[in-house]
């Protein structure tokens, strides 16, 4: 029987899967850092303006959108929430910055019948002829190849390049489609054609009940959405709901240092002294796993090393007045434009409740290096925050024409932040379960190392090995 599960990893992940499994059995969760949220990280300054390191908006869509709308719930956090509707101007308006100019990519039916720039042909004739081309031969493709086949290398160049720089900081030459974009990959594989699976469906996995809030999101048309105190509320929320169980210890400060296998589940090594648990729930970073694993487990740490991940520089900029010449969610630069940027956010359009109450302002977030870091600003270790922020406002001045300086700004190097989910991964990480199911090792894997990146895939993980672990113990 299990009695006792240890959580490794405080970020969202781990939070959630705590949250699951506090219901039915004891839970002690170990962050190696001195704060819980990993990389949700909402920066409030004195005056009531926050600005966002890490992630600014969660989409309510899907089975995992609807997931985190019910625990959101929940959590009481209703109230705090604010919503981006599909008809607002941040969610309509999105730009790439290309050939040195801003463009606003094609909406609606006139947008695919007439060329619109940078494109130099109209939309509509590639979809259209999208659901006459043959399935794929190969297990897995790139996101750059798949497009480039199924519609046009100039959309593969430019808007595939530009969209897989906005979500995973990555390259879309090398990630996979299986991976980072499964309904694609399924609507191909089940229909023979993504605009198919769009319209017919694609066999789509689980679905979640909507709740009343997640209804409201559905009624109410949103398109994203956030915390008045930043995303950062939603860790902290989960953590006061934790420490009201008389079941859960969280601990800050206690990186596992080592794993070790008992008779009976495992013994985790930690600098203060060792513990033990029937069950080891990982939400860590893949790598920050395989050098916690014990030498008979070396086939799954290998998977686990095979996982690359991406640093990306965020700067996040204040500008006096509202200064922005477009009205949007933000621009993207393809790959070909300007390697080491990968596009400005626009915050102050979508979450003005974020600004400063005292002053009109403009907040920008620039988002700089991923897939590109080393190649382009060298080792992490030895960059200067000064040569970020001005990459940064000179980017912003040359894309938005902005040319006052920044009021306030703040640079952040977010080191191996975002997993890159190169050609193969969904078959390693079929792999990566295989062993532990093998091998009856007690041990769950969570996080935006294995299933999807975004917020709502890395609840949802939390939410399906806890389902998993509780079903195997019937
Ligand atoms: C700049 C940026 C922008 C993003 N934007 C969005 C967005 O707009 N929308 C969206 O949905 N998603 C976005 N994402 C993605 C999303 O934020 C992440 O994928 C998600 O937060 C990862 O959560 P996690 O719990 O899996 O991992 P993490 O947040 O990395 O948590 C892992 C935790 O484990 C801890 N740890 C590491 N080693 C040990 C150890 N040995 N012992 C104990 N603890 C340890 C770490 O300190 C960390 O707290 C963004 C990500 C980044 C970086
Ligand atoms: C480290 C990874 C990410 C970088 C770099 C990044 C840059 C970036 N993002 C926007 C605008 C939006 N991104 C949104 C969603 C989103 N972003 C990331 C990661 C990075 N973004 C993820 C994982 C997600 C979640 C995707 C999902 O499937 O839910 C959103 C909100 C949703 C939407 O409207 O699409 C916005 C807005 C810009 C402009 C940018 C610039 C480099």
């Amino acid at each position: 029987p299990m009695r006792s599960v240890a959580v490794l990893g405080g970020g969202i992940g781990g939070l959630a899967a705590a949250y699951y499994l506090s219901r039915c059995t004891r839970v002690l969760v170990l962050e190696g850092s001195s704060r819980f949220g990993g990389w949700l990280w909402s920066c409030r300054r004195s005056d009531g303006a926050v600005f966002e390191l890490g992630p600014r908006g969660v989409r309510p869509v899907g089975a995992v959108g609807r997931n985190t709308l019910n625990l959101v719930e929940e959590l009481g956090l209703e109230p705090e929430i604010l919503p981006v509707t599909y008809s607002h101007v941040a969610s309509q308006n999105r730009f790439l910055f290309v050939r040195g100019q801003l463009w606003k990519m094609p909406g609606g039916l006139g947008g695919l019948l007439r060329t619109t720039p940078p494109f130099s042909r109209p939309l509509l004739p590639w979809l259209l002829r999208e659901v006459f081309v043959a399935r794929g031969k190969a297990e897995d493709e790139s996101l750059h190849s798949f497009v480039s086949r199924r519609f046009s290398s100039e959309l593969a160049d430019i808007a595939v390049d530009s969209l897989c720089r906005g979500v995973f900081a990555g390259d879309c030459r090398k990630l996979s489609v299986r991976a980072c974009f499964p309904d694609l990959h399924r609507a191909e594989r089940s229909r023979g054609s993504v605009l198919l699976g769009m319209l017919f469906g694609s066999g789509s996995k689980r679905d979640v009940s909507p709740g009343p809030l997640a209804q409201r999101a559905q009624r109410e048309r949103w398109a994203q959405w956030s915390l008045r105190r930043g995303v950062e509320a939603l860790p902290e929320a989960l953590v006061h709901h934790l420490e009201q169980s008389s079941t859960v210890e969280l601990h800050t400060q206690a990186p596992a240092r080592g794993l070790e296998r008992t008779h009976s589940g495992w013994t985790i090594h930690t600098e203060g002294g060792e513990l033990s648990a029937d069950h080891v729930v990982s939400a860590l970073p893949a790598k920050a796993l395989g050098e916690l694993l014990p030498s008979s487990c070396g086939p799954l740490v290998s998977l686990l090393q095979q996982l690359p991940y991406a640093t990306v520089a965020v700067v996040n900029l204040e500008y006096l007045g509202s200064v922005l010449p477009v009205q949007g969610f933000g621009h993207l630069l393809p790959s070909s434009e300007d390697p080491g940027l990968l596009g400005v956010v626009y915050d102050s359009v979508f979450f003005p409740q974020h600004n400063s109450p005292d002053r009109e302002s403009t907040r920008l977030t620039v988002m700089m290096g991923g897939a590109w870091f080393q190649e382009v600003f060298g080792d992490p270790d030895q960059v200067s925050p000064d040569l970020l922020l001005s990459r940064a406002e000179s980017a912003v001045s040359r894309h938005l024409g902005i040319r006052q300086s920044p009021v306030w700004s703040n640079v952040a190097l977010h080191r191996d932040c975002i997993p890159q989910y190169l050609l193969g991964h969904a078959q390693r990480v079929e792999q990566m379960r295989g062993f532990i199911s093998d091998a009856r090792l007690p041990l769950s894997l969570v996080g935006s190392s294995y299933d999807g990146v975004s917020v709502n895939d890395v609840i949802f993980s939390g939410r399906i090995a806890v389902e998993k672990l509780l079903e195997a113990q019937k």
